[in-house]
């Protein structure tokens, strides 16, 4: 079952200092509300001395039958001070490039007290580019290889592997395999919504590969984890998946388990899950990452879950039409439909 997050108004005060970050509420608790086991208490700008802006969503953590099935594993972590403790979201605005994954890096350990589980988009817009290119494949084209898409998708990730000074072979796989499978695409001339998820798959998997390699590069033990691969079960609706009940116990064991025995930063590919009955790889709706990013919160019992974007909040307008824009200090529930409902991105 999907979790569903009510927006009710959000506050993002000019100026808040990170030590006082973690203890306060900008709006109170029932103006926002997060499913019927969490209620969102604030949502807040990050000055720029911290090097980095977001959202933050913040959940009670209260007892669910999640944690009660996870106990044991619960309780060996009770006393502990490193427990996993609140999930960290990166979109793939914040991902774009190397530098950018330099950032989110760095701002990741600017909290040294957090040991958070990290979830990550697709690199900037390459899932819109592997949609254009299964387009074209089940089209016109009759090789993957006069695919524009497919060549801009192969070079940022190059560059990116590239710049951050990583090996390319992490990604040599799954680049051959996604060449492949747009030849298989072009072969059949069909692209159906179940190869279409296993298509744009291949985004988040590659993302998440490169940071953890990053991580691990400059001496921070990370973990990569494929969410098909540790328990996010959702229905068959290729493209639009929900989330099974099952989903939480799973992963929190997995994360968990893998946590207790051998301490590293889970990073996780966002969007995608893993059908039910037909086991193939699904995703969970566009801009589906922040739902596996709750989804793991509700799994862990934690009390955080920040949704970090590239900019100081809502602001006027898209920086990248006009660099002047500004933040804009309340929105109503109301404007943040309106401005949803005529195409704003954030
Ligand atoms: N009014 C706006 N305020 C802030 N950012 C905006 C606005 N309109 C467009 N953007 C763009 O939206 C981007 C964030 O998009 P979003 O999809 O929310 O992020 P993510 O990639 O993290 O999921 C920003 O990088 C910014 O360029
Ligand atoms: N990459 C997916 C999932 C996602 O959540 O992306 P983002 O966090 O960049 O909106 C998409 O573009 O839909």
């Amino acid at each position: 079952m999907a979790t569903a997050t009510h927006l009710c108004g959000i506050k993002t005060p000019i100026y808040f200092s990170k030590s006082n970050r973690l203890s306060q509420s900008l709006c109170s608790p029932e103006r926002l509300s997060f499913d019927s086991l969490t209620e969102l208490c604030g949502a807040i700008r990050i000055p720029a001395q911290s090097r980095g802006r977001g959202l933050k969503v913040v959940c009670d953590a209260r007892k669910n039958e999640v944690l009660v099935q996870t106990e044991s594993k619960i309780q060996v972590l009770e006393g502990a001070t490193n427990k996993l403790s609140c999930v960290m979201k990166f979109g793939g605005s914040s991902v774009a490039s190397a530098d950018r994954m330099k950032e989110v890096a760095e701002l990741i350990l600017s909290f040294p007290e957090e040991n958070p589980v990290i979830v990550l988009s697709a690199m900037g817009k390459t899932t819109n580019k592997l949609i254009l290119a299964g387009e074209k494949a089940a089209s016109c084209v009759s090789d993957a290889s006069e695919i524009d898409e497919l060549d801009f998708v192969k070079e940022l990730h190059h560059r990116a592997v590239d710049e951050l000074g990583l090996d390319r072979s992490i990604i040599t796989d799954h680049l051959e395999n996604l060449e492949r499978l747009l030849n298989g695409i072009s072969a059949l001339k069909e692209l159906t919504p179940r190869s279409r998820d296993y298509l744009v798959s291949f985004g988040e998997c590659m993302s998440t590969r490169i940071f953890a390699a990053y991580l691990n590069e400059i001496g921070v033990k990370a973990r990569q984890y494929d969410a098909f691969d540790i328990g996010f079960i959702t229905t068959d609706d290729f493209n639009n998946a929900d989330i099974l009940e099952e989903t939480y116990s799973a992963v929190a064991n997995r994360l968990y388990g893998d946590w207790i025995s051998d301490p590293a930063i889970p990073i996780v590919t966002g969007f995608l899950g893993k059908g039910l009955r037909t086991c193939a790889v699904t995703t969970l709706g566009r801009g589906g990452s922040d739902l596996t990013a709750t989804t793991i919160g509700k799994g862990l019992g934690l009390r955080e879950i920040q949704v970090w974007k590239d900019v100081d909040g809502v602001l006027t307008c898209d920086p990248n039409i006009y660099t002047g824009a500004e933040p804009v200090p309340y929105l109503t529930f109301d404007e943040a439909a309106e401005l949803a409902y005529f195409g704003a991105q954030v």
